[in-house]
Protein backbone atom coordinates (compact mmCIF):
# COMPACT_ATOMS: atom_id res chain seq x y z
CA UNK A 1 0.00 0.00 0.00
CA UNK A 2 1.40 3.67 -1.21
CA UNK A 3 1.50 6.39 1.32
CA UNK A 4 -1.48 8.17 -0.28
CA UNK A 5 -3.37 4.80 -0.45
CA UNK A 6 -3.08 4.89 3.31
CA UNK A 7 -3.57 8.50 3.40
CA UNK A 8 -7.05 7.35 1.20
CA UNK A 9 -7.56 4.98 3.65
CA UNK A 10 -7.25 6.92 6.81
CA UNK A 11 -10.03 9.41 5.13
CA UNK A 12 -12.67 6.49 4.51
CA UNK A 13 -12.72 6.04 7.99
CA UNK A 14 -12.80 9.56 9.15
CA UNK A 15 -15.09 11.02 10.83
CA UNK A 16 -17.31 13.85 9.81
CA UNK A 17 -16.02 17.28 9.54
CA UNK A 18 -18.78 19.73 10.52
CA UNK A 19 -18.52 23.28 10.21
CA UNK A 20 -21.00 25.06 12.98
CA UNK A 21 -21.07 28.43 10.79
CA UNK A 22 -23.57 30.40 9.13
CA UNK A 23 -20.73 32.45 7.73
CA UNK A 24 -20.18 32.09 3.88
CA UNK A 25 -16.87 33.29 4.36
CA UNK A 26 -16.02 30.45 6.50
CA UNK A 27 -16.67 27.86 4.24
CA UNK A 28 -14.92 29.63 1.16
CA UNK A 29 -11.61 29.81 3.69
CA UNK A 30 -11.84 26.17 4.75
CA UNK A 31 -11.86 25.43 0.78
CA UNK A 32 -8.87 27.60 0.36
CA UNK A 33 -6.50 24.79 1.96
CA UNK A 34 -8.76 22.62 0.21
CA UNK A 35 -11.54 21.22 2.95
CA UNK A 36 -15.22 21.12 2.24
CA UNK A 37 -16.56 20.46 5.61
CA UNK A 38 -19.35 17.25 5.12
CA UNK A 39 -21.53 19.41 7.05
CA UNK A 40 -22.86 23.26 7.79
CA UNK A 41 -24.67 23.86 10.72
CA UNK A 42 -25.20 27.32 11.98
CA UNK A 43 -25.55 26.95 16.02
CA UNK A 44 -28.07 29.52 17.77
CA UNK A 45 -26.84 30.69 20.51
CA UNK A 46 -27.23 33.68 22.95
CA UNK A 47 -24.65 36.41 21.21
CA UNK A 48 -24.61 38.90 24.58
CA UNK A 49 -21.21 39.65 26.21
CA UNK A 50 -21.52 38.93 29.84
CA UNK A 51 -21.30 42.16 32.20
CA UNK A 52 -17.92 43.44 32.11
CA UNK A 53 -16.47 40.67 29.46
CA UNK A 54 -13.21 41.32 27.96
CA UNK A 55 -13.38 40.85 24.31
CA UNK A 56 -10.60 38.08 24.52
CA UNK A 57 -12.84 36.17 26.90
CA UNK A 58 -15.79 36.91 24.67
CA UNK A 59 -14.36 35.55 21.96
CA UNK A 60 -12.92 32.06 23.30
CA UNK A 61 -16.44 31.93 25.26
CA UNK A 62 -19.01 32.20 21.84
CA UNK A 63 -16.39 30.17 19.36
CA UNK A 64 -16.46 27.01 22.11
CA UNK A 65 -20.58 27.48 22.84
CA UNK A 66 -20.84 26.95 19.25
CA UNK A 67 -18.87 24.15 18.51
CA UNK A 68 -20.25 22.40 21.76
CA UNK A 69 -23.79 23.47 20.45
CA UNK A 70 -23.79 21.47 17.78
CA UNK A 71 -21.11 18.42 19.11
CA UNK A 72 -24.23 18.07 21.21
CA UNK A 73 -26.77 16.98 18.37
CA UNK A 74 -24.88 14.96 16.93
CA UNK A 75 -24.89 10.83 17.09
CA UNK A 76 -21.75 10.37 14.88
CA UNK A 77 -18.65 10.21 14.61
CA UNK A 78 -17.52 13.89 14.14
CA UNK A 79 -15.21 16.55 14.50
CA UNK A 80 -16.96 20.29 15.19
CA UNK A 81 -15.39 23.30 13.90
CA UNK A 82 -16.38 26.29 15.16
CA UNK A 83 -15.07 30.20 15.14
CA UNK A 84 -15.74 33.64 16.54
CA UNK A 85 -14.32 37.02 15.47
CA UNK A 86 -14.82 40.31 17.45
CA UNK A 87 -13.35 43.60 16.45
CA UNK A 88 -12.10 45.51 19.95
CA UNK A 89 -11.41 49.33 20.45
CA UNK A 90 -9.35 48.54 23.75
CA UNK A 91 -11.39 47.17 25.58
CA UNK A 92 -14.96 47.87 24.20
CA UNK A 93 -16.40 44.68 21.96
CA UNK A 94 -17.70 46.77 18.70
CA UNK A 95 -21.10 45.10 17.63
CA UNK A 96 -21.75 43.10 14.50
CA UNK A 97 -23.33 45.72 11.90
CA UNK A 98 -26.20 44.27 10.93
CA UNK A 99 -27.73 48.32 9.34
CA UNK A 100 -26.65 51.25 8.56
CA UNK A 101 -26.06 53.61 11.69
CA UNK A 102 -24.77 50.79 13.55
CA UNK A 103 -22.14 50.12 10.85
CA UNK A 104 -21.52 53.97 10.82
CA UNK A 105 -21.03 54.30 14.35
CA UNK A 106 -18.35 51.74 14.18
CA UNK A 107 -16.81 53.50 11.22
CA UNK A 108 -16.44 56.38 12.95
CA UNK A 109 -14.96 54.76 16.21
CA UNK A 110 -12.10 52.60 13.83
CA UNK A 111 -11.50 56.23 11.61
CA UNK A 112 -7.55 56.83 12.28
CA UNK A 113 -6.83 54.12 14.61
CA UNK A 114 -5.48 51.25 15.74
CA UNK A 115 -7.51 48.24 16.57
CA UNK A 116 -7.69 44.75 17.45
CA UNK A 117 -9.63 41.78 15.75
CA UNK A 118 -9.77 38.11 17.90
CA UNK A 119 -10.85 34.83 16.23
CA UNK A 120 -10.88 32.30 18.14
CA UNK A 121 -11.31 28.75 16.54
CA UNK A 122 -12.19 25.97 18.13
CA UNK A 123 -12.42 22.03 17.28
CA UNK A 124 -14.86 19.77 19.77
CA UNK A 125 -15.21 15.65 18.65
CA UNK A 126 -18.66 14.77 19.52
CA UNK A 127 -19.14 12.27 22.08
CA UNK A 128 -19.05 8.94 19.38
CA UNK A 129 -15.69 9.76 18.22
CA UNK A 130 -13.27 8.49 21.25
CA UNK A 131 -9.94 10.01 19.67
CA UNK A 132 -10.83 13.17 18.54
CA UNK A 133 -9.02 15.91 20.53
CA UNK A 134 -10.72 18.77 22.03
CA UNK A 135 -8.47 22.36 20.86
CA UNK A 136 -8.91 25.87 20.36
CA UNK A 137 -6.85 28.74 19.46
CA UNK A 138 -7.54 32.72 19.91
CA UNK A 139 -5.54 34.65 17.48
CA UNK A 140 -4.94 38.36 17.70
CA UNK A 141 -4.68 40.83 14.76
CA UNK A 142 -3.97 45.00 14.98
CA UNK A 143 -5.64 46.65 12.15
CA UNK A 144 -5.18 50.24 11.23
CA UNK A 145 -7.30 52.62 9.68
CA UNK A 146 -6.18 55.64 7.73
CA UNK A 147 -8.14 58.98 8.75
CA UNK A 148 -11.70 58.61 7.13
CA UNK A 149 -13.87 61.17 5.85
CA UNK A 150 -17.55 61.51 6.30
CA UNK A 151 -17.91 61.64 2.29
CA UNK A 152 -15.44 58.33 2.83
CA UNK A 153 -17.54 56.82 5.25
CA UNK A 154 -20.35 57.62 3.58
CA UNK A 155 -18.87 55.83 -0.09
CA UNK A 156 -18.21 52.54 2.44
CA UNK A 157 -21.81 52.58 3.75
CA UNK A 158 -23.17 52.58 -0.04
CA UNK A 159 -21.01 49.82 -0.62
CA UNK A 160 -22.26 47.68 1.99
CA UNK A 161 -20.33 44.65 2.29
CA UNK A 162 -20.21 45.95 6.08
CA UNK A 163 -23.75 43.85 6.35
CA UNK A 164 -23.17 40.97 8.95
CA UNK A 165 -19.76 41.97 9.84
CA UNK A 166 -18.06 42.48 13.23
CA UNK A 167 -16.96 45.81 13.53
CA UNK A 168 -18.98 47.19 10.65
CA UNK A 169 -16.33 46.71 7.64
CA UNK A 170 -14.87 43.81 5.72
CA UNK A 171 -11.29 43.52 5.01
CA UNK A 172 -12.03 41.47 2.18
CA UNK A 173 -14.41 44.56 0.45
CA UNK A 174 -14.22 47.92 0.16
CA UNK A 175 -12.12 49.18 3.44
CA UNK A 176 -9.22 47.34 2.40
CA UNK A 177 -8.55 50.58 0.40
CA UNK A 178 -8.50 52.53 3.87
CA UNK A 179 -6.98 49.88 6.06
CA UNK A 180 -3.03 51.34 6.57
CA UNK A 181 -1.51 47.88 8.35
CA UNK A 182 -2.33 44.65 9.71
CA UNK A 183 -0.13 42.75 11.54
CA UNK A 184 -1.14 39.19 12.32
CA UNK A 185 -3.66 37.06 10.16
CA UNK A 186 -5.67 38.67 7.47
CA UNK A 187 -7.76 35.47 7.05
CA UNK A 188 -8.44 35.62 10.89
CA UNK A 189 -10.27 39.03 10.31
CA UNK A 190 -12.29 37.75 7.27
CA UNK A 191 -13.46 34.57 10.17
CA UNK A 192 -11.16 32.03 10.27
CA UNK A 193 -7.27 31.59 10.94
CA UNK A 194 -6.23 29.39 8.38
CA UNK A 195 -2.47 28.71 9.49
CA UNK A 196 -4.25 27.51 13.14
CA UNK A 197 -6.81 26.02 11.86
CA UNK A 198 -4.74 24.08 9.85
CA UNK A 199 -2.68 23.10 12.86
CA UNK A 200 -5.55 22.18 14.77
CA UNK A 201 -6.58 19.93 11.93
CA UNK A 202 -3.44 18.32 11.20
CA UNK A 203 -3.43 17.52 15.31
CA UNK A 204 -6.08 15.08 14.94
CA UNK A 205 -6.30 11.70 13.71
CA UNK A 206 -8.73 11.93 11.42
CA UNK A 207 -6.74 12.72 8.19
CA UNK A 208 -8.23 15.33 6.70
CA UNK A 209 -4.92 17.25 6.40
CA UNK A 210 -1.27 16.64 5.04
C1 LIG B 1 -13.73 42.37 10.64
C2 LIG B 1 -14.34 41.44 9.63
C3 LIG B 1 -15.31 40.52 10.00
N1 LIG B 1 -15.86 39.68 9.08
C4 LIG B 1 -16.90 38.71 9.46
C5 LIG B 1 -16.39 37.34 9.90
C6 LIG B 1 -17.59 36.77 10.63
O1 LIG B 1 -18.41 36.09 9.68
C7 LIG B 1 -18.33 38.00 11.14
C8 LIG B 1 -18.29 38.10 12.64
O2 LIG B 1 -19.36 37.39 13.17
P1 LIG B 1 -19.27 35.96 13.88
O3 LIG B 1 -20.24 35.97 15.00
O4 LIG B 1 -17.85 35.61 14.18
O5 LIG B 1 -19.75 34.96 12.75
P2 LIG B 1 -21.11 34.89 11.91
O6 LIG B 1 -22.27 35.33 12.75
O7 LIG B 1 -20.91 35.59 10.60
O8 LIG B 1 -21.20 33.34 11.59
P3 LIG B 1 -21.31 32.06 12.60
O9 LIG B 1 -21.37 32.57 14.02
O10 LIG B 1 -22.55 31.33 12.21
O11 LIG B 1 -20.06 31.27 12.31
O12 LIG B 1 -17.67 39.15 10.57
C9 LIG B 1 -15.45 39.71 7.76
O13 LIG B 1 -15.95 38.93 6.93
N2 LIG B 1 -14.48 40.61 7.38
C10 LIG B 1 -13.90 41.48 8.26
O14 LIG B 1 -13.02 42.26 7.85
Amino acid sequence: MTSSDQLQAGRNIAPLLVLASASPRRIALLAQIGLVPDRVLPANIDETPAKGEVPRVYAQRMAAQKAHAIASTLTEPALVLAADTVVALGRRILPKAEDRDTARYCLEHLSGRRHTVLTSVVVAPTASWAQGRHGARLVETAVTFSRLTPYQIDALLDAGDWSGKAGGYALQGHAAGFIRALSGSASAVIGLPLFETAQLLRGQPGGWLA
